[in-house]
């Protein structure tokens, strides 16, 4: 097994399979930045439905981005895929050695992943495409981003620093930044209503591993001329 001096060293072989809107694939951008990992970017085009494509369903069978691949190491799954990488590459620590503030990382970092984005998804949203109405879907997504933000805005409100768990940036970060883009400029959620996460919003801003992995910034973002 490779020393974690080793695995530094070694330059990494790494693609990401991708795509600039969603916030999944988003959380990993921001985690290869913040570990400082160069990858190519293959662009998975979810509005034209190259998710369903054979290939890419080798690569992941459950058909969603993002997908990792790392030489012969095959992942998907953005909290997989992050676990991933903080074993392999472990410059920059994702999680704290601090059993509290780990477990708030953790716990963070899954009600985005489990309790927020798969319920207001562009997978659910179609699925009820013909059964509510437009307002309603946003609706909808709305109630479960406020519901999850409310409780995570409860859970770091003591414990935040400059960022989420303290003055390092963790998990709980790298899940939040997206999530809070995705609030902001898909469900129009109402931040004022979360001190703390509009204060760790803007230090993210300040940020260049999450400026570099903002939507607009990937390759396959339409051009805004
Ligand atoms: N739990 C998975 C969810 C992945 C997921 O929902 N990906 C969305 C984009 S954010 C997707 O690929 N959707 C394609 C589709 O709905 O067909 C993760 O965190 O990676």
């Amino acid at each position: 097994m490779a020393s974690d001096s080793e695995a530094m060293a070694r330059p990494a072989n790494l693609t990401l399979y991708s795509y600039y809107w969603s916030s999944c694939a988003h959380r990993v951008r921001i985690a290869l930045n913040l570990k400082g990992l160069e990858y190519e970017y293959k662009a998975v085009n979810l509005s034209k439905g190259d998710q369903f494509d054979p290939e890419f369903e080798k690569i992941n069978p459950l058909k969603f981005v993002p997908a990792l691949v790392d030489g012969d190491v095959v992942v998907a799954d953005s909290l997989a895929i992050i676990l991933y990488l903080e074993d392999k590459y472990p410059q920059h620590p994702l999680l704290p050695q601090d059993l509290k503030k780990k477990a708030i990382n953790l716990q963070v970092a899954s009600i985005v992943s489990s309790s927020i984005q798969p319920l207001q998804s562009f997978f659910t949203r179609q699925f009820f495409e013909k059964r509510i109405s437009l307002d309603e879907k946003l609706t909808s997504s709305q109630n479960h981003v406020n519901k999850g933000f409310a409780a995570i805005e409860k859970l770091i409100k003591e414990i935040a620093g400059k960022y989420a768990t303290g003055d390092e940036v963790q998990l709980a970060d790298v899940f939040l930044a997206p999530q809070i883009f995705a609030g902001v400029a898909r469900f129009q959620i109402d931040m004022s209503l979360y001190p703390t996460l509009t204060r760790l919003n803007e230090a993210y801003a300040e940020l260049p591993a999450f400026q570099a992995a903002l939507p607009h910034r990937q390759p396959d973002a339409p051009s805004t001329s």
